[in-house]
């Protein structure tokens, strides 16, 4: 049994959509340490999926709420400070794009899914933050998810790049405004992990694998992984922790070659072309 880090302390997950979502890895994590949960899903489809699984970790608290109304953002905070009143943590592990634009150019991004993307990735995490803020009297922790092609380039993620540095710029001025208040603002930026957003990212196996084989511990993460870091910010391990960006990718961040012992690899849409 793990030490209860998170004994007393209530928050809200939202992002679940299976049991392969860093949501439900971060959830599992929260609950082993004590922490009681509710769950946002972002429509009746999902919520046969989310229910049974936050059956799992206790008792269910299911909120609707899709993020591109605020309208429903207000609906899931009223709901929560009825059952609650005030609440120490939120973990926003969402983001969206349509997938035709999430493989070839950045440059040929259309305008309307620029502003879907950026208003459901970014704007959501400053939305979800006004209103936790205000049901964090005696502080709190909140959370964010985001990926390495916020800050490097890297193939096919697009307009998601651009929309996680936006999404990580918006860390720290949130960090800024609410640390006052005793209320702390991170992100995680995970390695590539196999979920339902990831695979509609072109060529995402051979991101994974390059991953695997360049990354200093030649390996990808796991949703337990981004759990644990999870529980560190999200709990009083991080009290000193704010506005930071934390890396579970199993070291990629540092790395600016290839590994001379990774082979060589293709992608499914591009492959090398033949020796003279
Ligand atoms: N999988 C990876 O490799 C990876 C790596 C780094 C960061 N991330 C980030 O982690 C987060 C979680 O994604 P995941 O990989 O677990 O995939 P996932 O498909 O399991 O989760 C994405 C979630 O976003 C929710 N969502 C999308 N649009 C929404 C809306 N309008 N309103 C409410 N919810 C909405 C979906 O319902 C789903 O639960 C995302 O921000 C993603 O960008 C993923």
């Amino acid at each position: 049994m793990p030490a209860a880090l998170m004994e007393g302390k209530r928050g809200l997950i939202m992002g679940l959509a299976n049991d392969k979502s860093i949501a439900w890895g971060i959830a599992q994590a929260l609950a082993e340490h004590g922490a009681e949960l509710a769950f946002s899903y972002q429509g009746e489809a999902l919520k046969k999926r989310v229910g049974p699984l936050a059956e799992r970790l206790g008792t269910p608290r299911l909120f609707e709420c899709d993020v591109a109304d605020m309208g429903s953002v207000d609906a899931l905070f009223e709901g929560l400070k009825a059952e609650w009143g005030t609440i120490d943590f939120v973990v926003h592990a969402i983001g969206f794009s349509d997938k035709n634009e999430l493989r070839g150019r950045y440059v040929d991004t259309s305008h309307a899914n620029f502003i879907k993307t950026m208003d459901i990735s970014v704007y959501s995490f400053t939305a979800i933050c006004q209103r936790a803020a205000a049901m964090m009297p005696e502080g709190g922790s909140l959370l964010t998810m985001t990926y390495y092609g916020a800050e490097q380039v890297m193939p096919h993620y697009n307009v998601m790049g651009v929309a996680k540095a936006a999404l990580e710029a918006s860390v720290k001025y949130i960090a800024e405004d609410l640390g006052k208040d005793g209320i702390r603002v991170n992100a995680i930026s995970a390695g590539p992990i196999k979920t339902l957003a990831a695979s509609g990212i072109g060529d995402f196996r051979y991101i994974m694998k390059w991953n695997e084989l360049n990354s200093p511990l030649r390996r990808n993460v796991t949703q337990e992984e981004v759990g644990k870091a999870a529980v560190y910010l999200l709990s009083d391990l991080g009290s000193g922790t704010t506005g930071e960006n934390l890396h579970v990718d199993a070291g990629y961040h540092v790395v600016g070659m290839k590994a001379v012992d990774a082979p060589d690899i293709a992608t499914q849409t591009h492959q090398p072309a033949p020796k003279e």
